[in-house]
C-alpha cells in the first residue's frame, strides 16, 4: 500500500467517522429533546413542536396572532414551545391571581432572560431589568416622574401646543389624512420632547414635509422606525434559536438589521444623555422632562434632597430606561388613539354623548386651553377609551416566568417556566363581560349594572409591574380626542371592513386608517 493510498483511506475512515459522530448527535439531541417533550411536568394541549425551532413555524413571532386565531382550539390554558423552552398561555383572569399581585412576595417577578441586550447593557433599564433591588429604585424615580401632577400639567399643556401647531391644515373643508402615519408621528414627537427635551419634527415633517433635508429632521424620522423595530427585535431574540440567527440567510439579515438599528438607538440616546449632563453640571435649570429627573434624582440638584442609602442612576441606566419609555410609549398610545377613532367612527351615538360631556366640562369655546383638572372630569371619555382598550387591547400579551416552582391553575410548574398572559381573551370572555364583542362604554361608568371582575380588565397588565406610563398614555389619549372631536367631524374612507387594518409586531399594530376630517366649524356657517 503506498503512502497516499494509506492516507486516502485514513480521511475516507475519518469522514465516515465524523458523518457518524454528526448522525449520533443529532439522534440524541432528538431523542432528548422529545423524551423532554413527552415527560414534561403537567402537559397542555398545544401545537406540536420540532427540534431546535419548537413551534416557530406554526407562531412564527406573532405568538398573540397564534392565541388569538388558535383560542378556540384550546382550553383557558396552553403551550407552545420556543426551541427547547416552554410558554404557557393564561387565557383566564382567575389564572393571573398569584401573578397579578402588587407587592414582591409573588414568584412571578421576572420577566424571560434576554442575553443579547445583556450584551448591549440594556437590561438595566425596567422592561427587562430582573434585578429587583436595581428594578425597584428605578422605578421608583420613573413613577416619581412619569405620575407626578407636575409632569402631567405640562404634558397636558405641551399635547394641546404639539397639536396646534399643525392644526392649519384640520381646518381646510375637508382634511384626507392617514391617521396611523399621523398619530405615529405625533406620539414620537411628544414622547422625545419629554423623554429627552430634545425638539423632534415628525409631525410637523409628516404634515408639511422637509424642504431643509437637515440631519436633526431625519434623526427625528429615524426614531419613530428605531423604537417600533424595539419589539420587533425582542421578539425575534425570543422566538428565533441562535442557529438560524447566526446561519440561515434571511434570518441572519434580519439579525443584522436589528444589531444596527439598537446600536443607533443606543449611541443616539448616550449622546443625548452625555450634553444633557453636561448642561446640568454646568448649572442649566433642571426642568420635569423624563431626562432631567433620572439624571438629578438622589444628587446634589435633587430639591427633595439626598438619601445616602440609595444611589443615584448610572449614565447606562438612564440610557436602558429611557430608550424602554420610549419603545414603549409611542406605538401604544398611538395605536390605542387609532381604535378609538375607529370605533368611534362605527358609534355615532358615543360620539354624540361624548360631545355632551364635553360641552358641560369645557363649554362653547372650542379653543379653550384644556387642563389636567379638566380631563379628570371626563369620565364618559374615559370609558370609551377604556372599552376600546377591551375590545381591541393594543397589547395582547403581557410575560412573566417564575422565578421558584409555582401551581397555576392546578398544575406545578418548574422554575423559569415562561407565562404570556392573554389580555385579548381576558377581555372577551364570556364569564366576565357580557355581550363581550359588542362596544358598550357605559359598562365602565361608575353605577352601571356591570360589575368589573377583578383582574378581567388588564390593558396596562397588572401587579408591581403595572405600566408606569398609563397616566401619562392616557391624559395624551384624551387631550388629544377632545381636541379632534371638540372641532372636527370624523369619517373613515374604509366604512365597509368590520375589522381595523393590523398587524402584530409586538404589540398590535394599526397599519392604515385613512380618514376624512371635516371642520365643525365650517359646516355650522
Ligand atoms: C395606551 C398605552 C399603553 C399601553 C396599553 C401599555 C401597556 C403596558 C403593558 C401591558 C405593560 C406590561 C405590564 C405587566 O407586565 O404587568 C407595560 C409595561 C410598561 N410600560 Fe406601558 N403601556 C402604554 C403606554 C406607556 C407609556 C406612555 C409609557 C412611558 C412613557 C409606558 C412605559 C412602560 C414601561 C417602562 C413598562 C415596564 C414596566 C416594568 O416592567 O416595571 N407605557 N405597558
Amino acid at each position: 500500500m503506498t503512502l497516499t493510498m494509506f492516507l486516502t483511506s485514513l480521511t475516507l475512515a475519518t469522514t465516515t467517522n465524523l458523518i457518524l459522530i454528526i448522525q449520533l448527535l443529532i439522534i440524541t439531541y432528538v431523542a432528548r429533546y422529545y423524551y423532554k417533550y413527552f415527560t414534561r411536568q403537567s402537559p397542555l394541549p398545544g401545537p406540536f413542536p420540532l427540534p431546535l425551532v419548537g413551534n416557530l413555524f406554526q407562531v412564527g413571532l406573532n405568538p398573540a396572532k397564534y392565541a388569538m386565531d388558535h383560542h378556540h382550539e384550546f382550553d383557558k390554558m396552553f403551550e407552545i414551545w420556543v426551541g427547547s423552552k416552554r410558554f404557557i398561555f393564561l387565557s383566564h383572569h382567575s389564572l393571573t391571581e398569584n401573578i397579578y399581585i402588587p407587592n414582591v412576595n409573588n414568584k412571578f417577578f421576572a420577566r424571560i432572560q434576554i442575553p443579547f441586550l445583556e450584551n448591549i447593557g440594556l437590561q438595566h433599564g425596567l422592561i427587562f431589568n430582573n434585578n429587583y433591588q436595581i428594578w425597584k429604585r428605578n422605578r421608583k424615580f420613573v413613577v416619581q416622574s412619569l405620575m407626578s401632577p407636575r409632569f402631567l400639567r405640562r404634558f397636558t399643556l405641551l399635547a394641546q401646543s404639539l397639536f396646534n401647531e399643525n392644526e392649519s391644515f384640520w381646518d381646510k373643508k375637508e382634511y384626507h389624512i392617514d391617521f396611523a402615519k399621523w398619530t405615529k408621528n405625533f406620539t414620537t414627537d411628544i414622547t422625545l420632547r419629554t423623554t429627552t427635551r430634545r425638539p423632534s419634527y415628525c409631525l410637523n415633517t409628516f404634515v408639511f414635509g422637509d424642504p431643509t433635508n437637515s440631519e436633526e429632521i431625519k434623526k427625528s424620522i429615524k426614531f419613530i422606525h428605531a423604537t417600533q423595530t424595539f419589539f420587533e427585535n425582542i421578539m425575534f431574540e425570543i422566538f428565533v434559536p441562535n442557529v438560524l440567527k447566526h446561519y440561515f440567510p434571511g434570518f441572519y439579515h434580519m439579525n443584522k438589521m436589528y444589531i444596527k438599528n439598537m446600536n443607533w438607538l443606543n449611541e443616539t440616546i448616550s449622546d443625548i444623555i452625555k450634553k444633557r449632563r453636561t448642561e446640568i453640571e454646568n448649572y442649566d435649570e433642571v426642568g420635569s422632562d423624563l431626562i432631567d429627573i433620572l439624571l438629578t434624582l438622589n444628587t446634589s440638584r435633587d430639591s427633595n434632597g439626598y438619601n445616602e442609602d440609595e444611589t443615584p442612576m448610572s449614565d447606562q441606566e438612564v440610557r436602558a430606561t429611557i430608550i424602554e419609555v420610549s419603545a414603549a410609549g409611542i406605538d401604544t398610545t398611538a395605536n390605542t388613539c387609532c381604535f378609538v377613532v375607529w370605533q368611534l367612527s362605527h358609534h355615532p351615538r358615543v360620539v354624540a354623548r361624548f360631545r355632551d360631556e364635553m360641552r358641560e366640562i369645557l363649554g362653547d369655546d372650542t379653543t379653550r386651553q384644556i387642563t389636567y383638572e379638566d380631563l379628570e372630569k371626563f369620565t364618559y371619555l374615559d370609558a370609551i377609551i377604556k372599552e376600546s382598550q377591551r375590545t381591541i387591547p393594543v397589547v395582547p400579551l403581557s410575560m412573566r416566568t417564575c422565578v421558584e416552582g409555582s401551581v397555576i391553575g392546578g398544575n406545578s410548574w418548574e422554575p423559569n417556566t415562561v407565562f404570556f398572559i392573554d389580555h385579548e381573551q381576558i377581555h372577551k370572555s364570556p364569564d366576565c363581560w357580557e355581550n363581550p364583542d359588542k362596544f358598550i362604554p357605559e359598562r365602565f361608568l361608575k353605577g352601571s349594572d356591570h360589575e368589573i371582575v377583578k383582574n378581567s380588565f388588564i390593558p396596562f397588565g397588572g401587579g408591581i409591574r403595572i405600566c408606569p406610563g398609563r397616566h401619562m398614555a392616557m391624559v395624551e389619549l384624551k387631550t388629544l380626542l377632545i381636541l379632534i372631536y371638540r372641532k372636527y367631524d370624523i369619517e373613515l374612507v374604509d366604512k365597509v371592513s368590520k375589522k381595523p387594518k393590523v398587524i402584530f409586531i409586538g404589540t398590535k399594530t394599526c397599519t392604515d386608517l385613512k380618514v376624512i376630517a371635516r371642520s365643525r366649524n365650517y359646516n355650522n356657517v
